[in-house]
């Protein structure tokens, strides 16, 4: 049994979710205490119960304190992961809806699944596109593209939008078992090929795509940068709206967003997205802060070193690599200066 503090570093949801992954990988049981302590609200919420839920079925875990604001969990692997066809809601977790990340929950099952033998197909319910998580457009064109060159082999296709608070929208992942993960050298990120953008509403006039994307198009290329936004109308469960940007560079790959509210104009909202991607632009870095710290699971199981420049050293990217490194399974050296991450699996010795 590995003894996991929740509270450590950034005391947030990632150090319930990569121990979950691992777990469910590894075969040893895990008891996390203090889960999410850094928070506001602490505990189990409802993304994070399903992604429990989740985990727990693919490897028939045992377990203990899967409730709704429990700060303690037990997770005990009953057998080895399960390829199959899943369904996982969020809805289930929490009576009323809610717009909980579905992609945390796809990336806390998706490497076991890619990982067992046998292919799996995964519908998932819940929030699509929410703040302070990567939205399932990131999913997509952003994470996935990158594992896909570490050696994963898995498609999203977004059914439905699902948006802060009344989430319901819907993915389905296809997953290809029996994948060995190979490292990743990142260093240098080449030349920016081309920034391409949805600028999306749900339920909402045709004008609040369009004002989005043509605002969008213009500080782009304003600042020098090759740009395209399509705008989109799609029908959701509420209305919503948003701007997903994802840069291409010769060697890379990023994204941002910017998330519509009342009383916020369309130009201010793709201000925003347009804000972070140039801000990141500047930094010359290949990967960007969140996708920092995502790499490093693939990056620890893979058989070879990997090495990465990142835009900024987080403290979820410090606090992930603590977590990992717990499992034994590689070394993790973040040099704050240089701002490089290495991760050294142990098999790649
Ligand atoms: N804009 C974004 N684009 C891509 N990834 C993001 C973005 N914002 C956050 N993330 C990622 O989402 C994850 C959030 O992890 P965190 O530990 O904060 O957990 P959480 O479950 O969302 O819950 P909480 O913060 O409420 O505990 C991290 O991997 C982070 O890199």
């Amino acid at each position: 049994m590995i003894d996991i503090d929740g509270s450590y570093g950034e005391g947030g949801g990632q150090v319930l979710r990569s121990s979950l992954s691992l777990s469910a990988i590894t075969g040893e049981p895990i008891r996390i205490v203090g889960i999410r302590a850094g928070r506001k609200k602490p505990g189990l919420a409802a993304q994070h119960l399903t992604a429990v839920r989740a985990a727990a079925r693919i490897c028939n875990a045992q377990l203990r304190g899967d409730a709704l604001g429990s700060m303690m969990l037990e997770f005990i692997p009953g057998t080895a992961v399960q390829a199959g066809i899943y369904t996982f809601d969020v809805r289930e977790a929490q009576q009323g809806g809610s717009a909980g990340a579905i992609a945390l929950v796809l990336q806390t099952i998706l490497l076991p699944l890619a990982l067992a033998t046998g292919d799996s197909q995964v519908t998932l319910r819940g929030g699509t596109h929410v703040s302070f998580s990567p939205t399932m457009t990131y999913i997509e064109q952003v994470y996935l593209s990158m594992l896909r060159r570490m050696g994963v082999e898995a498609e999203v296709k977004l059914g439905a939008w699902g948006w802060y608070p009344q989430g319901g929208g819907e993915v389905k992942m296809q997953v290809n078992g029996g994948i060995k993960l190979s490292g990743i050298n990142l260093l240098e990120r080449g030349d920016l090929q081309q920034v391409q953008g949805l600028a999306v509403a749900t339920e909402l006039p045709a004008h609040i795509p369009q004002r989005m994307a043509n605002r969008a198009e213009n500080l782009l290329r304003e600042a020098g940068l090759k740009a395209s936004v399509q705008a989109l109308r799609e029908k959701g469960v509420a209305p919503g709206a948003g701007i997903f940007l994802t840069a291409e560079y010769k060697n890379s790959l990023t994204g941002f967003g910017g998330f519509g509210r009342l009383r916020m104009t369309s130009e201010k909202v793709a201000e925003i997205a347009c804000e972070q991607l140039l801000k990141f632009h500047q930094t010359g870095a290949p990967v960007d802060e969140h996708l920092a710290d995502q790499l490093l699971l693939p990056a620890a199981l893979a058989s070879q070193q990997s090495q990465y420049r990142v835009a900024e050293v987080s403290t979820h990217l410090t606090t992930n690599a603590a977590v990992i490194e717990q499992f034994g399974l590689a070394r993790i050296r973040v040099d704050e200066s240089e701002k490089t991450v290495t991760v050294i699996p142990v098999i790649g010795d």
